[in-house]
């Protein structure tokens, strides 16, 4: 992957301790029904499932559907991004801090298929400071499927205002609060 150095952890940043109270080996279910990565009331999302097995990575499904192409028959980059980003934001929400987004890399490998079902692992690679490191992998139909997209990210922590403050209420996005509400 082609990876800039603002998503590689500085040298001998340990690995994070997962959360003791991260949701292990149960459905993460969404953190907002209405989510477009998550949410299932949204009637165009991706709907994407996920479990976590160590607190510290993600397993994530998403099916690419009709709605989601960009060339016929073929899903949308952003769409794959955005898959991406949802199942990064999963493995923060196990750390229980509020994150967001800061940077999202993507590299694209192969096209990927109306009807297939994407297979997206992510993990933390560190946390410095305010910055989560984070890695994916999306893989076609199988856990030993073709790798299809690769990615990497910094998350960012914000306090719980920022949701309030910028998008009208904290929802599902801040650890503790109500999910759906
Ligand atoms: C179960 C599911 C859980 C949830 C799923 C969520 C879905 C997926 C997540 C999203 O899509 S979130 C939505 C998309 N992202 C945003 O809307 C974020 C918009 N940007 C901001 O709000 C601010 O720019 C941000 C909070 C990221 C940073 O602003 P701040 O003023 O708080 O931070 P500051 O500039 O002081 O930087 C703090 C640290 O982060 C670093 N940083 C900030 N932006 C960065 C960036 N873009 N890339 C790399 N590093 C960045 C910055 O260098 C610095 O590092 P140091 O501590 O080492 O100095």
């Amino acid at each position: 992957m082609n990876r800039s150095t603002l998503t590689v952890p500085p040298a001998g940043t340990p690995q994070p301790e997962p959360h003791p109270e991260a949701s292990v080996g149960v459905p993460l279910g969404p953190h907002y029904a209405r989510c477009f990565g998550c949410g299932p009331d949204h009637p165009t999302g991706l709907h994407l499932e996920a479990v976590s097995h160590d607190g510290l990575s993600v397993h994530a499904e998403f099916t690419v559907g009709d709605l989601h192409q960009g060339a016929p028959g073929l899903a949308h980059g952003g769409v794959l991004a955005t898959a991406i980003d949802e199942a990064l934001g999963m493995v923060v929400w196990l750390l229980r801090k509020p994150y967001v987004t800061g940077r999202l890399e993507t590299d694209y490998l192969r096209p990927v298929p109306v009807g297939t079902t994407l297979l997206i692992t992510t993990r933390c690679t560190g946390v410095v400071g305010r910055k989560a490191y984070l890695e994916a992998e999306a893989r076609l139909d199988a856990p030993d499927g073709p790798v299809a997209v690769r990615g990497a990210a910094v998350f960012v922590e914000v306090p719980a205002a920022h949701f309030e403050r910028h998008g009208g209420g904290a929802g599902g996005m801040v650890p503790g609060r109500e999910v759906n509400p």
